[in-house]
């Protein structure tokens, strides 16, 4: 029997959302520090929602070209477990914030097409993990949790990447078993798909996204 897929729930907002997530078996909870989201988090808030959850469950925030001093602000008050950057950093800015922080560091990579494919073993020389989400459309307001899916089939090819790798990009409770099934993921991501309104995650929608991820 293979071991059960990871899931992250990113975009958490409130402690109950954070206990859903938590209680139906999420490895993950994301918590996004983008000023523009709807899912956005103060410090404060932040802070406070990371004391509900339990050892064993990875703390992750999700950064956008932040700078140093941003980080320093985030990680000085927020017990966290890893960094999420969904910007636009340089491999260059990848390791230095790694090494810097001294915390893992997870690289999104936007895939629209073949042609975004060499950025993945690009970033697998200095990211710990990568994950692999669809490239927003132009002129998009976000860099990220707009529930657009990109095409598997370019995964499906090539299921081995140097770094662990989670897929993200419109996974929703009805579709994450198909994406599992077609890129070989062993961890997967998702916001939008498990909420309601934008920024206000859905219980049911969360406790369905995992049991559809662990099928
Ligand atoms: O969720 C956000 O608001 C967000 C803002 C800025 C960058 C990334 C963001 N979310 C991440 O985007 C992917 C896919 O999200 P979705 O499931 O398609 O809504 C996911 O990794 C989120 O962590």
């Amino acid at each position: 029997m293979s071991a059960q897929v990871n899931v992250k729930i990113c975009g958490l907002t409130t402690a109950a959302s954070v206990e859903a997530a938590v209680s139906a078996g999420a490895r993950y909870v994301g918590f996004v520090f983008f000023e523009r989201s709807p899912r956005n988090v103060t410090i404060e808030q932040a802070a406070a929602l990371a004391a509900e959850v339990p050892p064993g469950v990875c703390k992750v925030a999700l950064t956008v070209n932040a700078d140093d001093a941003e980080l320093d602000r985030i990680l000085g008050a927020v017990p966290l477990d890893m960094l999420q950057l969904h910007g636009q950093e340089t491999p260059d800015r990848v390791a230095a914030i790694r090494s810097r922080h001294g915390l893992p560091v997870m690289k999104a990579i936007g895939i629209a097409g073949s042609e975004d494919m060499p950025a993945i073993d690009l970033y697998s020389d200095v990211a710990d993990q990568l994950l692999i989400d669809a490239k927003p459309p132009r002129g998009a307001d976000l860099p990220g949790g707009n529930g657009l899916a990109f095409d598997w089939q370019l995964l499906a090819a090539r299921k081995y990447w140097r770094r662990p790798w989670m897929l993200a990009g419109g996974l929703t409770p009805d579709n994450v078993a198909q994406a599992i099934r077609a890129t070989g993921a062993r961890q997967v991501d998702v916001s939008s798909g498990v909420e309601s309104t934008p920024g206000t995650k859905d219980a049911a929608l969360i406790r369905a996204f995992v049991a559809a991820a662990h099928t």
